[in-house]
């Protein structure tokens, strides 16, 4: 049993504005945080992510992995939307983590409101046979243990990461990284493209400190009760 609360964070995954404000708006204090990523972002602009980050916290999940300069600026122009927490790729290597933490420190002039660096580790859409496809020889969580050390290291705050790597994450890197984990599914969910994947139950018995659910919520017929289900179900497993 873990001794916090693992927090709930839901995946407004769409293009329409009109929908991801419904969804925020029936999941207010239902969820702790909520996510927009390149959907929402490329579809509906800055101003949309501004407006919506307004009433709820923020998680900013663009993802970026490019050479060190290029993600630095990227990350101080992103600066005034006031994520919370926001995502790299940890594959773009310590210089790109580094520089990607002093930009926002920078932006942030040290302040407690700095958003968290999040370095996405292995996908949870991949498993041992992708990463072969892509080169990688290692099991997904050799690799994630290997990149987690080496973007904590480097100055990520957090990693993103399966459930499945929880254990092992926390043995080589102790309690102080926030573990965020994507690729959950309640019993009886439809993997969708997710590999990697396991229970509400499962990833806070593991330890993560957020989770993060998209289809499972946001295609439910009723999303604020799929999403006070996960929230019984984290609060069960903390007791
Ligand atoms: O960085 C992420 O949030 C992320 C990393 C990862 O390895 N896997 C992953 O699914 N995600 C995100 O988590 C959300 C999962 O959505 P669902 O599969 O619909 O629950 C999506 O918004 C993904 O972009």
């Amino acid at each position: 049993m873990s001794s916090t609360r693992t927090r709930l964070i839901a995946a407004l995954d769409t293009a329409s504005y009109e929908e991801a404000t419904q969804w925020a708006t029936q999941l207010e204090g239902k969820v702790d945080a909520i996510k927009l990523g390149l959907e929402f972002t490329y579809a509906c602009g800055l101003d949309a992510v501004r407006a919506l980050g307004e009433h709820q916290k923020l998680f900013l999940d663009l993802k970026l992995h490019d050479i060190p300069n290029t993600v630095a600026s990227g990350l101080k122009a992103l600066a005034p939307l006031r994520p919370f927490l926001t995502t790299i790729h940890a594959l773009g290597g310590p210089e790109m983590i580094a520089r990607a933490r002093a930009a926002l420190e920078e932006s942030f002039e040290g302040g407690p409101d700095r958003p968290k660096l999040l370095a996405v580790t292995v996908l949870t859409s991949m498993n041992e046979q992708s990463l072969a496809e892509v080169g990688i020889n290692d099991t997904p969580l050799d690799e994630v243990v290997r990149l987690g050390k080496m973007a904590i290291q480097a100055g990520a705050d957090g990693l993103v990461c399966s459930a499945h790597e929880l254990v092992a994450l926390r043995d080589a890197l102790g309690n102080k990284p926030e573990l965020i984990v994507p690729g959950i599914r309640p019993a009886g969910s439809a993997l969708d493209d997710q590999k990697r994947v396991m229970s509400p139950t499962q990833a806070a018995e593991a330890g993560a400190d957020w989770i993060v659910v998209g289809r499972p919520i946001t295609r439910a017929d009723d999303p604020a009760a799929a999403a006070q289900a996960i929230q019984d179900e984290l609060q069960a497993a903390s007791q």
